[in-house]
């Protein structure tokens, strides 16, 4: 049987949905709920990784080093990642996440620019880290350009990297195809791994087409709590894993219980498949701008779908979210509106 570990990002990739504002009771109860379903890995960082408390991203309501301690003190087998955007947070940084408690390290570039993590995974594996490469927005190149993006990653000492469907843009064979390619280059050198979100709907169905390429980690958010319309499902990828005879470790009924009685009430409101997140699986827009577009909609009284379908003609990546307030302007000046 073909083991595939399972890292839930409801405390990182949800922080987006939440407006980064988890409190240290919430993270506790919901670390101990997945640890207790058998979750193997569960990430704890703000949305935008180490240092994405800012005024461009989002103020966290609890520094995410002190939610990385509680995660970590509250786990008892699970082990707690966190993620990092080189330039967003800084070296210093993942030692304190590992001094933390934290003991895998996610570094997280755009797909075309994997050179930039090279110092962080040398330092991550000197300091005992376990290390992991995100390529994200990665629908927006093809699987020999992702290949070789990968093994940059791989060569500076990265142990599993991931194809990150950050705009949930990417239909099945686009995922096993680029998932392919990349195993095809890391061989024995490095796992690959697939994050997906449920932007179209596809999160399951993509994250098991990810396996079936060869993917051995894959991302899950208990109750989908997740950037857009959040991620791939925890709880019903682990239901299909057991029906296709692919073991995580986890227990269906425990994780059910976990992402209903435990992970809903922290969570704002579900995540929808609502008409922006459908427009940005459609254009190829960056998740986690989501509440961005959404807000600058409401103050400058503009269509939320227009300014992420512009987003989406510009190719903006993440780390652009002040060209949101461009594309809003711009939207209101057309419309003919004065402020
Ligand atoms: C920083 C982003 O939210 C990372 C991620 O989860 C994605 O690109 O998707
Ligand atoms: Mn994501």
């Amino acid at each position: 049987m073909i083991d595939i570990r399972v890292t839930d990002t409801a405390l990182r990739d949800g922080s987006h949905h939440k407006r980064h504002q988890f409190t240290p009771e919430e993270v506790r109860a919901i670390v101990a709920a997945l640890d207790g379903a058998g979750v193997p890995v569960i990430e704890v960082t703000h949305g935008d990784g180490l240092g994405g408390s800012s005024f461009a991203y989002g103020f966290s309501h609890t520094p995410e080093q002190h939610l990385i301690r509680v995660a970590a003190e509250t786990a008892t087998q699970a082990r707690i990642a966190f993620l990092m955007l080189p330039g967003v947070g800084v070296t210093d940084d993942i030692l304190a996440a590992r001094d933390n408690g934290a003991d895998i390290c996610r570094i997280a570039t755009h797909c075309t620019e994997a050179d930039i993590s090279v110092q962080h995974f040398g330092l991550a594996r000197d300091w005992g880290l376990e290390t992991v490469g995100f390529l994200m927005m990665a629908h927006s190149q093809p699987p020999e350009v992702l290949a070789r993006q990968a093994r940059i990653m791989a060569d500076a000492g990265c142990q599993c990297v991931y194809v990150v469907d950050s705009a949930g843009a990417l239909v099945l064979e686009q995922v096993s195809d680029r998932v392919a390619a990349l195993v095809a280059e890391l061989g024995e050198d490095a796992q690959v791994g697939f994050h997906g979100h449920e932007n179209l709907g596809l999160g399951v169905a993509n994250s098991m087409a990810a396996v079936r390429a060869g993917a051995r980690q894959i991302d899950g958010s208990a109750r989908r709590f997740g950037a857009g319309a959040g991620n791939t499902p925890t709880e019903a990828f682990v239901g299909v894993a057991d029906k296709l005879g692919f073991r995580t470790g986890i227990d269906f009924f425990a994780i059910t219980d976990a992402a209903e009685d435990v992970v809903r009430p922290a969570m704002p409101e579900e995540c929808l498949l609502s008409r922006l997140a459908l427009v940005m699986g459609y254009t190829g827009v960056y998740s986690s701008f989501l509440k961005h577009a959404d807000d600058l909609a409401r103050r400058h009284q503009v269509s939320g779908a227009q300014i992420l379908v512009r987003a989406g003609a510009r190719r903006l990546v993440g780390g652009q979210e002040d060209q949101l307030i461009d594309i809003a302007l711009e939207l209101q000046r057309e419309n003919g509106i004065v402020s």
